[in-house]
């Protein structure tokens, strides 16, 4: 893809138009100083802007592709005396654009010596949208059409073999010659038609031609158009009349297509499935090929700066602006004869073959190595497999010994809470049946064994329950808080114990597990996954779904224990709470009966006290026997005194023990109560653990679920492509073989021609053949050399040829010379008639006579030499090329 490429020439202005001017060109950029609009273009030159240089800008190479087969149009656009003819055609001084491409062509084709090129010329004009051929004057009003195979083309214009560049340009002259010149305004030889200058170069290898004997290359055909259109006009300005203004609309018409073929193009519109109107004109519908087809295109935008004309020079150069948008896709034009396409073909099944017998082998290595590699992929990943495998074995069988450890804890603390509830019920019942023993109030000595005897009960029944509890289940509770606030630590430093595989209490870490997770998820092993491997992530998922639910009953059995745990702890929270009412009922009760010992005692002392003071004054012998037995009374009541003071002691001492004992209880208890929290907080930190661990795992199945499935659609995919691409091979393989067959049988087709060419040839080796092959060869012989002398002759001809028509234009010069001269003498006779009397007239009319006579040998002359031409066209017409 190409684009339109954009020249500007500005032409030199007047003095006076030169002051005025607005436009200001810098660099490849045209405007008005302090107006929005900046026009920049490939390249913009000013006055002082030669055609060499122009020429140089973009036409060179444009010619040179035209050379290689790339179809090429230069043209150049402007409002009328703004100088395209000066550009194109120029001057023998400034030679334009044509001459110089023609120069330039001839000049490339001699330097190419690998080729050989067919050279010929056309020039047409569009006039009132009528176009005809300037080569052949007569040809008039010819139509345009399309074929396949020529593309867009003028029916029945003249295409002129060429063989140098002179030759060109003297039929450049002669269609010069017919064109439409016509004065105006603004410019005394204005262009009033369209011109197209075509070279069609036709071209094919030399070398080929050589070193097979036959003219089989592929023909390269390019065309060359060189556009000098008519300038848009305004008839104010040009002062057209009549024809000059029919002439006029019709430029501005077809120049207005131009206009919106151009700017349709620019906007992409042809791409987008719109209209362009190439059919609109006559001149767009010609260089259809130019306008975004295929052709490398140059514009040449002549332009005024005269201030009069700043209308014009702006949309010529938006016209211009709107053409840089433009792209092209030139391409090589090749003509393909059926011996060039024979021998392509052949050239092409021979690659192929080549490339199938490559292809096979190749193809085999690389589907061998694909699959070793798959298989080493898939390896690797079983090994990767088996060994997470092996870790997560690790983990469960760690967590199962876990688990059953923490069974045992809870079996340990369920039975401690029995023991400790059976304990509770023992105290209970003896501390009822002491309670109902218990009777207050008179102090005699049933009263005070029955308290000695219950205070001994208390003490017997009191005494062994602190052994029992110091004893029992106090060790092992111990340890199991020990055990339970190490599996705190262990929780807590999950990082610390992860590499210690010996530790019971260390918990399956559930970032490990994730990292085992996002492990799975690189998308390397997706690729090397295999059925195996499959089979084993199935079993693998089913294996997990178990563990799970073995996680899930033993989740629930702890609940279950933990809910047991608690209501015995409540049980035995109920417990403690009615031996210690008991207890401080019981305390209360004691210090009560010691209370009424103290008092009982003190009325005694006091009975004692009153009864000396009586003996003391009663002083009798009678009262004697009595005092004494009073006195052993006393002595036997003050000893009951004071073994009930021993009594009341003992039973404070037992007090203090009991008191001291039920503290130690009161101790323990509070202890079993704290170890119970704790046991519960550790039950339910490794209840939240547990719940990690589900919840750690259902995602890793979850999520190897959805690897599975992935996996599985991949595995799918591959197959499936794996599959087409089978079938691909086959069926290119099929359709390799069926073109080798092809070709095959083609060869032995040709083979079996050749052989009975080869007999044929044999046949005629007879001797009448030989004569009569001899006379062919003779004929051949003769045929070329008259061929031959025809081309001299032709040569000769053609030179004549070209003599004659400058003979013929002298002789037209002369004839016209003639004529004016005749009439001139005409004029002058007549006045001389009239000056003159009728004797002199004879004389005078003499010399007019000499001169037709001269004229006439003049005339004869020239239409011999147009019937020379004529027959030399013929000629020419039917002489085989
Ligand atoms: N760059 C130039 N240098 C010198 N003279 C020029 C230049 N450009 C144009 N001229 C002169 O201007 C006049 C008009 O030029 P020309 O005929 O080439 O214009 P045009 O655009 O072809 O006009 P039209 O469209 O009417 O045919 C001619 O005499 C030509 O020599």
């Amino acid at each position: 893809m190409d684009r339109i490429h954009v020249t500007v020439r500005a032409r030199p202005l007047s003095p006076e138009d030169a002051k005025t001017s607005l436009w200001r060109i810098s660099g490849n950029s045209i405007f008005i100083p302090n107006h929005s609009s900046i026009f920049e273009f490939d390249q913009v030159f000013d006055e002082n802007g030669k055609t060499s240089q122009i020429y140089e800008t973009r036409t060179k190479d444009i010619v040179a592709a035209a050379v290689s087969g790339f179809n090429g149009t230069v043209f150049a656009y402007g409002q009328t005396n703004s100088g395209k003819t000066h550009t194109m055609r120029g001057s023998k001084a400034e030679p334009g654009v044509i001459p110089r491409a023609v120069q330039d062509l001839f000049e490339i084709l001699q330097q190419d010596v690998d080729r050989e090129f067919l050279l010929r010329m056309s020039y047409m004009e569009i006039y009132n949208e009528e176009i005809n051929d300037l080569l052949a004057p007569e040809h008039r009003k010819l139509q345009i059409h399309e074929n396949i195979e020529r593309g867009i083309y003028v029916a029945g214009l003249r295409e002129e073999i060429v063989t140098s560049s002179e030759q060109v340009l003297n039929l450049m002259e002669f269609g010069e010659s017919h064109r439409h010149i016509g004065e105006t305004n603004m410019n005394l030889y204005s262009s009033r038609s369209h011109t197209i200058f075509r070279m069609i170069i036709e071209s094919r290898d030399r070398n080929e031609d050589e070193s097979t004997g036959s003219s089989c290359d592929a023909v390269r055909v390019s065309v060359l158009n060189l556009v000098d259109l008519a300038g848009s006009e305004r008839a104010a300005k040009t002062g057209a009349e009549g024809v000059r203004l029919k002439e006029g609309s019709h430029i501005n018409k077809s120049l207005m297509t131009l206009g919106t073929v151009i700017k349709k193009l620019s906007e992409c519109v042809e791409s987008q499935g719109g209209h362009v109107p190439y059919r609109d004109s006559k001149l767009t519908r010609i260089l259809q090929p130019a306008l975004g087809g295929n052709a490398n295109t140059a514009i040449i935008c002549n332009i005024t700066l005269a201030q009069i004309h700043t209308d014009e020079t702006k949309s010529s150069l938006q016209f211009a602006s709107r053409a840089l948008r433009v792209t092209n896709c030139a391409q090589i034009n090749e003509i393909m004869t059926d011996a060039a396409l024979l021998k392509r073909q052949k050239k092409e099944i021979e690659e192929l073959r080549a490339k199938l017998t490559g292809f096979r082998s190749e193809h085999l290595e690389e589907e061998i190595l694909s699959l070793r590699n798959t298989l080493l992929q898939s390896e690797l990943e079983r090994e990767r497999i088996a060994l997470e495998l092996e870790e997560k074995k690790k983990t469960q069988g760690e967590w199962e010994k876990r688990l059953h450890d923490q069974a045992k804890r809870i079996e340990n603390l369920s039975s401690m809470v029995l023991f400790s509830n059976r304990d509770e019920s023992v105290k209970y019942t003896k501390k009822e049946k002491r309670r109902g023993t218990w009777c207050p109030g008179n102090l005699s000595q049933v009263h005070l064994k029955d308290v000695h005897s219950s205070i001994h009960t208390d003490v017997s029944t009191s005494e062994p329950i602190q052994p029992k509890l110091e004893m029992g289940p106090l060790v092992p509770f111990n340890e199991l808080i020990d055990k339970d606030f190490n599996v705190d630590d262990s929780c807590k430093n999950e990082e610390d114990t992860k590499g210690d595989a010996n530790n019971d209490h260390n918990l399956p870490n559930p970032r490990a597990l994730l990292l085992v997770t996002n492990r799975k998820r690189d998308s390397s092993w997706k690729k090397r996954l295999s059925m195996e491997d499959n089979e084993y992530l199935q079993q693998q998922s089913e294996y997990d779904s178990l563990r799970e639910s073995e996680a899930i009953l033993v989740i629930k059995r702890l609940q279950e224990q933990i809910n047991v745990l608690e209501m015995e702890k409540l049980s035995s929270q109920q417990n403690l709470d009615t031996v210690y009412d008991l207890a401080t009922e019981q305390n209360v009760s004691a210090r009560e009966k010691i209370e009424e010992l103290n008092n009982e005692l003190i009325k005694a002392q006091e009975a004692a006290q009153v009864a000396n003071e009586q003996l003391i004054s009663s002083q009798t012998d009678e009262n004697v026997d009595f005092i004494a037995s009073v006195s052993m009374g006393i002595e036997d009541v003050m000893s009951e005194v004071q073994n009930s003071k021993e009594a009341v002691q003992s039973v404070i001492l037992m007090i203090d023990d009991a008191t001291k004992s039920f503290s130690t209880l009161c101790h323990i208890l509070l202890g079993f109560k704290t170890s119970i929290f704790q046991d519960s907080a550790g039950q339910k930190l490794i209840f939240n653990n547990c719940q990690k661990l589900n919840s750690c795992l259902t995602q890793t199945i979850s999520e190897l679920e959805n690897q599975k499935i992935l996996l599985d659609s991949q595995l799918s995919n591959i197959q499936k492509l794996l599959e087409e691409s089978k079938l691909d091979a086959q069926s290119s393989h099929n359709s390799l073989l069926e073109r080798l067959e092809q070709q095959e049988l083609e060869n032995q087709e040709l083979i079996s021609y050749i052989q009975t060419l080869e007999k044929e040839v044999a046949c005629l080796t007879s001797s009448s053949v030989a004569k009569e092959k001899e006379t062919l060869r003779k004929d051949l012989e003769k045929a070329k050399t008259r061929m031959k002398e025809t081309e001299s002759k032709l040569k000769i001809a053609m030179q004549e040829k070209t003599k004659l028509e400058g003979e013929k234009a002298s002789a037209e010069r002369e004839i016209k010379r003639l004529h004016g001269q005749n009439s001139r003498l005409e004029r002058d006779i007549s006045k001389r008639d009239s000056l003159a009397g009728k004797s002199s007239k004879m004389f005078d009319t003499q010399r007019p006579k000499d001169l037709a006579v001269s004229l006439s040998t003049k005339s004869w002359k020239f239409l011999h030499l147009n019937r020379k031409q004529e027959s030399l066209r013929w000629k020419k017409k039917y002489q085989p090329r």
